[in-house]
């Protein structure tokens, strides 16, 4: 298994951001270091390793930053999960509470034909509400989901509940 302690060492806890009580995981300067950003992409990659992807499903906005990049390396299209009233075109919606709030996310309903295998990628997994409504999303077009990916799991919220019991991925854990 890869040392990913580099990733660790790079992200910074923020006390009480954005409320108080919560320790945001600020993955910026993770991102901003290129050779940490690029081991990052391939950890992501390494947890479809084998699986044939036709779409890689990123979560706004964080999601967004890996979910293109994963995509290209692994010759998938990219279809973007946004916050409700940013996509153009005929959506699924869904409302759903987060670890700081609660808000509604949305899907292309063209972006993934039935069948289409999907894997779903997003920064962090905190009480699973928002991939969970990805995971909702994802299946109210009739794609056949792969596995979600996470850079960050914080385990003691307990987020893979809400979750399909397979093929679920984290690259760090606190
Ligand atoms: O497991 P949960 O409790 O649902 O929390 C995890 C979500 O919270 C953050 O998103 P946020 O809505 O803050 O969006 P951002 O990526 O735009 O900062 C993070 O990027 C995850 O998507
Ligand atoms: N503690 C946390 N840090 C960063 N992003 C988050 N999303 C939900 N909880 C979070």
């Amino acid at each position: 298994m890869q040392d990913y302690s580099a990733l660790r060492d790079a992200i910074r806890d923020v006390v009480d951001f954005p409320k108080e009580g919560i320790i945001f995981k600020d993955i910026m300067p993770m991102l901003a270091q290129p050779e940490l950003l690029k081991l990052s992409v391939q950890a992501f990659c390494e947890t479809a390793a084998g699986q044939k992807i036709d779409k890689v499903v990123g979560i706004d906005a964080r999601g967004f930053i890996f979910g293109s990049a994963v995509a290209m390396e692994l010759g998938a299209g990219f279809v973007p999960i946004r916050k409700k009233g940013k996509l153009p075109w005929m959506t699924n919606a869904i409302s759903y509470s987060l670890e700081y709030g609660e808000a509604t996310v949305e899907i292309h309903q063209d972006s993934i034909k039935p069948g289409e295998r999907v894997l779903i990628v997003d920064d962090l997994l905190a009480t699973g509400g928002t991939a969970a409504a990805a995971v909702s999303l994802v299946q109210s077009l009739d794609a056949d989901l792969v596995g979600i990916s996470f850079l960050i799991e914080l385990e003691f919220l307990n987020g893979r509940q809400l979750l399909p019991t397979k093929n679920i991925h984290s690259i760090i854990q606190y």
